[in-house]
């Protein structure tokens, strides 16, 4: 969202950015199973005379996060850090333009339950667990890459909520008023929505995955990703948690 869109925010604008956030995150997952799972980056503890706590993996991620910070990349309201604790301030100045959340978003980070999913359920089903290449830092990158896309569609959300709570607030605010997740989430779905998503992503996952030859045979090749995959990440991991930043978001929304 640029700076000065808060005029045209719509739900039908927010809903085409998300689909076209879907493709950066199906070719971001083609590049990443590309390499093993590669577990070493995760868990091996960097020596101690290295005087760095952590996996390789969280130091270059905190490294990356804390060099992005310097160029302003958390100033934006759609970008959510995984290290927090971690982040210098910017180099460059604020874009002073009129915020279309409200303040409370920034308290509404689930980038840990991210990460968590990340590397227990999501790597074990999409990449294959042959030994370690120890392609690491490429590996990282491609995470990191993944990572990023994959917060910034699910603390979308924020926005998401925001518009819904503008075009119903008289629906919206008897819920927050009682602080009632239950109502909010089933307000906030929209099951037919949901059920496009999956088949869109299903198909771009076909789509972006081919084989492209010079060969005008049809014959069918397996694709670089599984299409039925790529559904189930959204149905159980990419959408639940998007709902859990709306409901987190509309919890705090009247404070
Ligand atoms: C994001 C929205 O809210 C919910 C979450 C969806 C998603 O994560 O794709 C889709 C429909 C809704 O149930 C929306 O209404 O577009």
């Amino acid at each position: 969202m640029d700076c000065g869109d808060d005029g045209k925010l719509s739900l039908d604008s927010i809903r085409d950015s998300l689909i076209r956030q879907e493709d950066t995150i199906i070719f971001n997952l083609i590049e990443r199973i590309k390499f093993p799972i590669n577990p070493t980056l995760y868990k091996q503890q960097l020596p101690s005379s290295s005087n760095i706590s952590g996996s390789l993996f969280q130091y270059l991620f905190q490294e990356t996060e804390a060099l992005q910070s310097k160029v302003g990349r958390y100033l934006s309201p759609e970008e959510n850090p995984f290290f927090p604790d971690n982040l210098s301030d910017s180099i460059i100045p604020l874009t002073k333009c009129t915020p279309v959340l409200h303040p409370a978003a920034e308290s509404v980070n689930v980038n840990e339950k991210i990460l968590d999913i990340y590397i227990n359920q999501m790597l074990p089903l999409f990449c294959t667990e042959a030994d370690d290449d120890a392609n690491f830092a490429t590996t990282a990158a491609c995470d990191i890459q993944l990572l990023q896309a994959l917060s910034r569609r699910i603390h979308y959300g924020k926005f998401v909520a925001e518009v819904k709570f503008r075009d119903c607030t008289d629906e919206y605010k008897p819920f927050i008023l009682a602080q009632d997740r239950d109502a909010l989430m089933k307000l906030l779905t929209f099951e037919a929505v949901e059920e496009m998503v999956k088949k869109r992503v299903a198909k771009k996952a076909k789509v972006f995955g081919q084989e492209v030859t010079l060969n005008d045979s049809v014959e069918e090749v397996k694709g670089k990703i599984d299409p039925l995959l790529v559904s189930r990440l959204y149905d159980e991991w990419l959408m639940p948690l998007t709902k859990l930043v709306e409901v987190e978001y509309l919890l705090r929304r009247l404070d």
